[in-house]
């Protein structure tokens, strides 16, 4: 397999191409912010995230995954591990990572990174719920997931999620490892790994996910 990485760890932004049409320089003027954006999130993102996030949580369970403090601790350690999906600006859609050195999550993991190891544990994924059910959060799972395969040194992401999110993840190609010693107030979550070496599943809606191999240039071109 061809493999190249490119020397900086960090994600270039990606923009979507959008058809090409003639518009008045005024209006042109006026959309100065790209409509899609993909990119590594940055303690300045941190508010954004966390009103994402408090909104998706608190009203379900009371409780967010990650506080405000955690989130800006993560995008100042490992900003390469985030990824977030930005149109006209606003963040709609994002994915905070950090690194991890054990076999299995322990309640350990929800607060620490441990950098250079092979291991990601994917703390968070949430969409703008204005943006749910559209596609976006496997889009952007499938981005990041790719985008990992491309640094250097990583084999595997980990995450927990409850019961009801099991085929949204094994659809995106995790592979169930058990019920996690993870416990948040009465929830119970079950431990999911992707292994980022060798394989990869296509894309969202070819169900059964039919693995491909890519090679890291590919992917590079692609994001
Ligand atoms: C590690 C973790 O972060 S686990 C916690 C995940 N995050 C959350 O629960 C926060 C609130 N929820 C969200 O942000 C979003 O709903 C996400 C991230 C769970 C899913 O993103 P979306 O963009 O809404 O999902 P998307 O449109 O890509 O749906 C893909 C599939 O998953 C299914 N799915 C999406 N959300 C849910 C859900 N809450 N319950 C059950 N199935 C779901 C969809 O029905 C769809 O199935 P289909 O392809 O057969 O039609």
């Amino acid at each position: 397999m061809t493999t190249k990485v490119s020397s900086s760890p960090f994600l270039k932004p990606f923009f979507l191409k959008t058809p090409v049409r003639v518009v008045s320089p005024l209006r042109q003027r006026r959309h100065t912010l790209p409509a899609s954006e993909f990119r590594n999130l940055t303690p300045q993102d941190a508010i954004s995230v966390f009103e994402i996030e408090k909104e998706a949580f608190v009203s379900v369970s009371g409780e967010c995954p990650l506080t405000l403090d955690e989130v800006l601790n993560f995008l100042g350690l490992c900003p390469e591990l985030s990824l977030g999906w930005f149109e006209e600006g606003q963040l709609v859609a994002f994915i905070i990572g950090s690194g991890w050195n054990k076999e299995r999550l322990s309640q350990e993991a929800m607060t620490r990174h441990v950098p250079d190891t092979p291991t990601v544990h994917i703390h968070l994924l949430s969409v703008h719920r204005h943006c749910r059910q559209q596609g976006k959060g496997s889009i952007l799972l499938w981005r990041y997931l790719q985008y990992l395969r491309c640094l250097p040194g990583l084999r595997r992401a980990l995450l927990i999620c409850e019961d009801f999110l099991l085929p949204f993840y094994l659809k995106a190609g995790f592979k169930q490892k058990g019920p996690s010693e993870i416990s948040v107030a009465n929830l119970r979550f079950q431990e999911m790994e992707y292994l980022l070496c060798g394989q990869a599943y296509a894309r969202r809606n070819s169900a059964p996910a039919s693995p491909v191999t890519v090679s890291c240039v590919k992917v590079n071109r692609a994001l």
